[in-house]
């Protein structure tokens, strides 16, 4: 098979799409969705396979700014749109595309590469960990109850169309970014992506709504949602589904919930994506009812280990030599000696002793403080070959807030 490898031309983009939906087994059909991947993708950062006139493989990548420990916004390219065709699969043709992308995103010099997968066992190959999960919770709102902070009551709520209140939305996210590790600082086009609800994909369910809490006439927190109401004989059983939310306060946040939790003619409150911390678990009556499941989210590949351990900051000071192990991207292989605080952190190539030995996967899985190093560690993924460095670095990875990704892409 003679396949040829490029770069995607713009007016290329209805074939490419349209194949990557073919490998996707046929995608709903919105041509508000594909209008707004359209105008996202960077057709430059795009590329395809093509055996002839046909596209095969598709693979494209959005330049991120993803929040790291300490607070940093760090270049990284958002993996995406990756498909191969039924009848090339299992040829190699992933894996081309995977090579070729590493080395680009290298050359540009962002120093990670991240995506979410449509099955996590595919990219752990190319050196991508797990560096972030996602709580999923099916909460009993006739049966728990939530106790709220102080100055809840202060907050009033109102209601207004998703594209009306995107603005404020957008404020109140924007000020969330850089706090907790794992999310996309929003570039332009992309406060579309909240907003986006095409019919096909409701399931039954409401249009999308919007609930604003305001302190003072201030924005302290939103949610975005919508709700399934179904009846039985003995009456209303609907469910509340969350798709977002924010806030800035514990009241704005605590006022947002209890709302959500009390809709009328709702026993249900679907969770799909919050942080495995997120604070409404201390405010439930009883979390036995609130059916709680962690799935993987964001996958990290460090592109560039240097640059990229130099763009966080440490919970503790830190000073080990790492040997990492990287067979995709051998320009990460070798000892690097990484000292590091609360301030800032610096990597080197060493000759001094290894005191961690590890795979760049491992690192990734992490690098945002999501996975421990202790615990990577208790896998037999991580080697400790220096007594004590194994804690010394496990604390110093860690992150106040668990990381977390708001949205797919
Ligand atoms: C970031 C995103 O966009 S995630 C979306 C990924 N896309 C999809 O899931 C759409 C449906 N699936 C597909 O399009 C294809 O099957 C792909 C893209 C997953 C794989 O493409 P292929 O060209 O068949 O993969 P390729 O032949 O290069 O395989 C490379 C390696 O990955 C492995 N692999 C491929 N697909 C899978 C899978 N679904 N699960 C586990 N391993 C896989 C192969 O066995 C091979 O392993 P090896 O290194 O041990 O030899």
């Amino acid at each position: 098979m003679t396949t040829d490898l490029r770069v995607l031309r713009p007016a290329e983009w209805d074939h490419w799409y349209g194949q990557l939906e073919t490998a996707f087994g046929g995608l709903p059909d919105s041509p508000q969705e594909r209008a707004l991947w359209q105008a996202l993708t960077e057709c430059e950062r795009s590329i395809g396979i093509w055996d002839g006139s046909v596209c095969v493989g598709t693979a494209g990548a959005f330049s991120f700014l993803l929040s790291v420990p300490g607070g940093a916004l760090v270049p990284a390219a958002g993996v995406t749109m990756v498909g191969v065709v039924p009848t090339h699969r299992r040829r190699g043709i992933l894996a081309s595309m995977m090579r070729r992308q590493l080395d680009d995103v290298f050359a540009r010099g962002e120093s990670l590469a991240v995506l979410t997968a449509s099955e996590p066992a595919i990219y752990g190959r190319f050196g991508y960990g797990v560096a972030t999960r996602k709580l999923r919770a099916e909460i009993d709102t006739d049966r728990v109850r939530l106790s709220v902070p102080d100055g809840t009551d202060d907050v009033a709520l109102r209601l207004v169309a998703p594209a009306d209140a995107s603005a404020a939305c957008e404020a109140v996210y924007a000020r969330l970014v850089s706090e907790r590790p794992g999310m996309l600082a929003r570039r332009p086009g992309w406060e579309a992506l909240p907003l986006l609800d095409p019919p096909g994909s409701r399931d039954g369910a409401s249009r999308l709504q919007c609930v604003l809490a305001e302190r003072d006439g201030e924005v302290v927190g939103f949610a975005l949602y919508s709700t399934k109401v179904e009846w039985e004989p003995a009456g209303p059983k609907g469910a509340v589904r969350l798709r977002h939310m924010g806030a800035l306060d514990p009241a704005g946040y605590a006022a947002v919930w209890r709302f959500l939790c009390g809709i009328d003619l709702t026993s249900t409150l679907q969770v799909h994506n919050r942080p495995v911390d997120d604070p409404w678990q201390h405010l439930v009556s009883d979390i036995r009812r609130c059916d709680l499941r962690e799935l993987d989210a964001l996958h990290v590949r460090l592109v560039d280990v240097r640059a990229a351990l130099e763009a966080r900051t440490y919970q503790a000071p830190v000073d080990v030599v790492l040997d990492v192990e990287d067979a995709f991207c051998p320009w990460n292989t070798g000892r690097w000696r990484l000292s590091g605080d609360a301030k800032g952190a610096v990597c080197s190539r060493t000759d001094d002793a290894a005191d961690l030995a590890l795979s760049v996967r491992e690192l990734g899985a992490a690098y945002l403080g999501g996975s421990s190093l202790a615990s990577l560690a208790g896998a037999g993924l991580v080697r400790e070959v220096r007594r004590g460095a194994l804690a010394e670095a496990s604390l110093a990875f860690g992150s106040t807030l668990a990381p977390w990704l708001p949205h797919g892409f």
